[in-house]
């Protein structure tokens, strides 16, 4: 039973494993430098010396790059004021011993990355702590000093790593109590002094929000701009002046056009997720809100995401100071995904989805929230309208009914969203427990931001990618991610109805006795009439109590309820599809062998798995016994590990002989959709991305 595997203890073992890693992620090294500041000149002059030892580190640690010296990033490199510097020092030793607020704490902030252990202002500690944050996650102990001192940056981690946090905090600390409070305006009708632009208007809400509460606290405001709600509002807030401005380009531009914003006295510029802002075609109003500042060196400019393909690295050149920093805490490592989540694939056909996603939820979402992914609009529309207590999220939906459906799933209203990749990026939702992919994304990037909606802050989550093994493929996926996915079968109806039957079996002993004697007489009568033991009879009413009325059998291969999953031998290596075809033909007519379906070849290449229906299996099994050297049979526990039709290189990784299909043509997959995926870097660099594509989020 799969529930089995991700039991409670599991997850909490995992969970402390997990802490303890993010507390290892921050090398020794670099806890020091966040412990004490160093006097800023020399930080620089210590760069040499971090990218030495960055060289020993493993790729999961501090990757600072100090990029193209120039004059301006000498220029940048404020004089330190020797009394700043005293202050300082002295603040340090005190923090040491305690941070002096005389909470009790005193002598015991152990871990390096307390939050006490920054330059936090109390009102955003206290703020902190009431929140749960006692520390400050790796991304944000890395790069705190860097944006609060003024340096641009572009910061990565994992997904659920807290980069939120990573600009928000030292923004404010900047604003309040550092070098961005002498250049704040104030007063009413103020222009705002930082600029936070985001890809959704989901994801512009969620940052808009964490910097009202932790703005509050030091006496900043803040608002959101986005599309699909009315303008008035937002021109109210603006026409009396905020500090922080969070939005999507689009709306922002709209503002900006308007005369309702003006851009001229920013401090601070925050591209989130930015590649995939560009990738949805926002480069040119991006462009556009960027240029408006008034002298683009005196603006701090942040890029933070999880992903940062090399393109995006061309965007933060032209948009960052060639004196830019960059944190990376994935780096060249393998595993780009979240390690804090466990990476499932299932083969599983189009259409036995919306029968095998009720039956994934039950097993893997430890009675959580569940975010399933399609690819359009229309399919999310389509699979919400199938599964019962579910809901669609996607673009086509009214802005303000995309709001009720994810406060609706926030606060627990219903507990599975089905949402395109408009909800992939960034959100973040309390115990999401379950991310199902119904296929495989496009792209990499894609799967990492997905099966980011869960595994967040430390917790565990599980992330099951669906896969038509006759369609997609998930090798391209693994390769690209560094995930190294565990391959399982559709949870099979009886191990689902038994451990529902447990359930029921408790429920019913939480029954009154109270209702016996009227249902006394009819169990007498059932068990005289029915032919049953009391046994089978209570196991249909347990079977009944828990939902079941029968239960139908599913096929390992495409997950197909009343199918069955066949294993052909022929004594000798396979090598195409059309050979497994013709052995078929040999003793089966025409119909039943145009009846086979998911059909696909066995990783060491000695056989081929598909699909018959259950009816037909009987005529498969005899048909077999006559003919030479064929050894069919039934599948009933586990897929053997089957050849990967490989997109990207446009045939099966197998490689021998391609894939035949059963007309005998040669691979219909060939060149597949490996190609150049047109976009925004096509426009720019030449190179092929994915490009947003209306029909699909
Ligand atoms: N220092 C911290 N201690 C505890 N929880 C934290 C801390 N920092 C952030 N969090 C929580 O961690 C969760 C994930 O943070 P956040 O959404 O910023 O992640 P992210 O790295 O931006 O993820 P994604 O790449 O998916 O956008 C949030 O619920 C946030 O409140």
């Amino acid at each position: 039973m799969p529930s089995l595997a991700i039991s409670d203890l599991k997850e909490k073992k995992e969970e402390k494993m997990m802490k303890k890693k993010i507390a290892l992620e921050t090398p020794e090294s670099d806890k020091k430098t966040k412990k004490i500041k160093e006097p800023k000149v020399r930080e620089e002059e210590d760069d040499s010396a971090v990218k030495k030892s960055k060289k020993k580190r493993k790729a999961s640690e501090l990757q600072m790059e100090e990029e193209e010296r120039s004059e301006t990033s000498s220029e940048l490199v404020e004089p330190v004021d020797p009394k700043e510097k005293k202050k300082k020092k002295k603040k340090a030793k005190v923090e040491e011993e305690g941070d002096g607020d005389g909470d009790g704490d005193e002598g015991k902030s152990e871990d390096p990355n307390a939050i006490s252990r920054f330059r936090i202002s109390e009102a955003l500690r206290e703020k902190l702590k009431s929140k749960g944050i006692e520390a400050l996650f790796p991304i944000q102990a890395m790069t705190f000093d860097m944006i609060l001192d003024g340096t641009d940056l572009v910061g990565r981690a994992r997904t659920g790593q807290g980069k939120t946090l990573a600009f928000v905090l030292p923004i404010l600390e900047s604003l309040t109590n550092g070098p961005g409070k002498s250049s704040r305006t104030s007063g009413y009708g103020r222009a705002p002094s930082v600029l936070v632009l985001l890809p959704t208007r989901e994801l512009a809400k969620q940052v808009f929000e964490d910097f009202e509460v932790y703005g509050e606290a030091v006496g900043l405001t803040s608002c959101c701009l986005y599309g699909g709600a009315p303008y008035h509002t937002q021109e109210m807030k603006l026409k009396r002046g905020v500090d922080i401005v969070v939005g999507t380009p689009g709306r922002v531009k709209d503002h900006i056009e308007r005369g309702n914003i003006h851009l001229g006295s920013l401090t601070f510029r925050v591209l989130d997720e930015a590649d995939e802002m560009l990738r949805m075609g926002f480069v040119d109003d991006v462009e556009l809100i960027l240029g408006k500042v008034a002298d683009a060196s005196k603006v701090q400019t942040v890029l933070f995401s999880a992903t940062l393909p090399d393109w995006v690295k061309g965007i933060a050149s032209r948009f960052l100071k060639p004196s830019k920093k960059t944190v990376d805490l994935v780096g060249n490592e393998k595993m780009k995904a979240s390690t804090n989540v466990r990476h499932i694939v299932l083969p599983c056909s189009k259409s036995a989805r919306s029968q095998l996603i009720p039956d994934i939820i039950r097993c893997y979402s430890s009675g959580g929230r569940t975010i399933i992914f399609t690819e359009t609009k229309d399919s999310a529309s389509e699979l919400a309208g199938l599964l019962p207590g579910s809901r669609a999220l996607h673009g086509d939906i009214q802005q303000a009914q995309r709001e009720v459906t994810l406060n609706g799933f926030r606060s627990g209203k219903f507990m599975t969203l089905v949402a395109t990749n408009v909800a992939a990026r960034g959100l973040d939702i309390n115990d999401v427990q379950l991310i199902i992919q119904c296929e495989p994304p496009r792209d990499v990037e894609a799967y990492i931001h997905r099966s980011g909606r869960t595994g967040r802050a430390g917790n565990t989550g599980v992330a099951v990618m669906l896969y038509d093994p006759k369609r997609s493929s998930v090798s391209k996926i693994e390769r690209e991610s560094g995930v190294k996915f565990e391959h399982i079968s559709a949870p099979q109806p009886v191990d689902i109805a038994k451990s529902a039957g447990v359930e029921a079996a408790k429920i019913i002993t939480q029954v009154s006795d109270s209702v016996i004697p009227a249902f006394k007489d009819v169990a007498q009568e059932l068990l005289e009439t029915s032919g049953l033991s009391a046994q089978d009879l209570l196991a249909k009413a347990l079977a009944k109590a828990a939902g079941y009325s029968e239960i139908k059998s599913r096929s390992l291969l495409s997950s197909m309820e009343n199918h069955v999953t066949l294993l052909l031998e022929a004594g000798k290596p396979i090598y195409t599809l059309s050979f497994v075809f013709g052995v078929l033909k040999r003793f089966l007519p025409e119909e039943k062998v145009q009846s086979v379906q998911g059909l696909t070849l066995t990783a060491d290449g000695m056989g081929a798995v598909f699909d018959v229906a259950e009816d037909d299996v009987e005529a498969f099994l005899t048909g077999a016994e006559n003919a030479a050297n064929v050894n069919l049979e039934v599948l009933k526990n586990a897929l053997p590990p089957l050849q990967q039709r490989d997109m990207s290189r446009g045939r099966f990784g197998g490689g021998r002989g391609g894939f035949g299909d059963r007309n005998g043509g040669g691979s219909r997959f060939s060149g597949g959709r490996g190609g150049g995926r047109g976009g925004f870097s096509d426009r720019r660099n030449g190179g092929g991305r994915g490009h947003y594509n209306s029909k699909r989020w």
